[in-house]
């Protein structure tokens, strides 16, 4: 029987149409393959929707994603709007439509493909067997706090504020457990309470959720130290979990581990199954237009749509590993190329992984049902 499933697709600024593009057509083949029907609505959001209805979260838009089982994004925001009053930034949408869309939890997995670790700038010694999941609290922290500017008698003053309550930290150590529980149960918990009380509060309340799960290891490290050894000794990790803003930094740190931000997916997910699916880089406004950007970070985020929106392992597996075929044929974008070689571009990429999905067969000795 055809599963229908409504997705709503928000290409944004800069490389997001270019990287979409890709994706959405990923999508719809593994779509095909396994058995789905998508009505697909696009939406604006960002820069191009400021530019187009003065809104970079128009209503229309939030009412589709709302509509939606799932939301494939591609990037915001961009030098044109930089200068922007907050509330017409593009970032600002992103921001709004996770915490309207309660999804508070994100996963931002980094795992090394064989073959990428010359990619990257650190030694293949240090890369080998990386994979690694940060878990980033996604809807709380300075990104939410209150914000003031003000003139004082010394000149002009802004605020941020850093607040979490205990049941926020609360249910996202819980997921991290979770998800350790599926992987090799270790959870480092990165803060830093020598210095933050929201930090005391978050260990104090990991502790406790810790308790309820026994067959889990879990650590603290404070984030200075984390930024350090996610590069000193990256395959020591398995679960990051994390406030937002260190869990933003730490994720793109982290590219550096796979060889390229370019190939690093998101999901971002509340209580029920509705997700945005993003990749974790930007909307690179330095190629955007030349068709060059690496699309698999779209193209994975794609796979954990169908992984925990639609409960559907198999065919996230099989764009995961239509695009390790795919890479391990050599084949790489600009990122990713060593200096000289020939490089493919967003839409050749994007075609080459379409034709290695084809060849993919579901895998029997996987249960259909995910690990949601
Ligand atoms: N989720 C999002 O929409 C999101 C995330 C991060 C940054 N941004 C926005 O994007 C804009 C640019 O930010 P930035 O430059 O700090 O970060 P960025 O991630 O856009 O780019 C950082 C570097 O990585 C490269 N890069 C990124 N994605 C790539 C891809 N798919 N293929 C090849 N190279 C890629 C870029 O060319 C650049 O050199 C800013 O306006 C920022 O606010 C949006
Ligand atoms: C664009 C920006 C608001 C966003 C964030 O900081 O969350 C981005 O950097 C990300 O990592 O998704
Ligand atoms: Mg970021």
């Amino acid at each position: 029987m055809t599963k229908q499933r409504h997705v709503a697709v928000l290409p944004g600024d800069g490389i997001g149409p270019e990287i979409v593009e890709e994706g959405v057509k990923v999508m719809k083949q593994a779509g095909e393959q396994f058995g789905y029907h998508f009505q697909v609505d696009f939406g604006l959001i960002g820069g191009s929707a400021v530019d187009r209805v003065q809104n970079p979260l128009p209503t229309e838009t939030l009412q589709i994603c709302w509509e939606a089982d799932a939301v494939l994004l591609g990037a915001v925001g961009g030098p044109a709007w930089d200068k922007n009053p907050p509330e017409l930034r593009p970032e600002k949408a992103l921001l709004r439509l996770r915490k309207e869309l309660g999804l508070f939890a994100n996963l931002r997995p980094a795992k090394l493909f064989s073959g990428l670790e010359q990619s990257s700038t650190l030694k293949a010694e240090v890369l080998e067997g990386v994979d690694l999941l940060v878990v980033r609290e996604l809807t709380g922290g300075i990104y939410f706090g209150e914000k003031r500017r003000e003139q004082t008698e010394r000149g002009e003053k802004a605020t941020d504020t850093l607040v979490y309550q205990d049941y926020e930290v609360e249910r996202i150590l819980r997921r991290a457990f979770e998800w350790a529980r599926n992987r090799r149960k270790k959870v480092t918990s990165v803060d830093k309470a020598n210095v933050l009380e929201s930090s005391r509060l978050w260990r104090q309340v990991a502790e406790r959720v810790a308790g309820e799960y026994p067959d889990v290891k879990l650590d603290h490290m404070l984030v200075d130290n984390c930024a350090m050894q996610i590069i000193h000794r990256p395959t020591d990790f398995d679960v990051i979990v994390t406030e937002n803003m260190f869990g933003d930094i730490l994720s793109d740190e982290a590219a550096i581990l796979t060889g390229s931000i370019g190939l690093l997916p998101s999901a971002s997910i509340g209580e029920g199954n509705r997700g945005l699916y993003e990749p974790v880089h930007g909307s690179a406004p330095g190629i955007a237009g030349e068709g060059v950007a690496n699309p698999v970070a779209t193209i994975l985020s794609v796979a954990m749509m169908f992984r925990h929106s639609f409960g559907d392992e198999q065919a996230a597996r099989a764009i995961e590993a239509a695009v390790t075929c795919v890479l391990n044929q050599g084949a790489r974008t600009m990122d990713l190329a060593a200096p000289g070689d020939l490089a493919l571009s967003t839409d050749q990429f994007g075609d080459r992984v379409i034709e290695e999905l084809k060849q993919q067969q579901p895998d029997p000795h996987i249960p259909v049902e995910a690990m949601m």
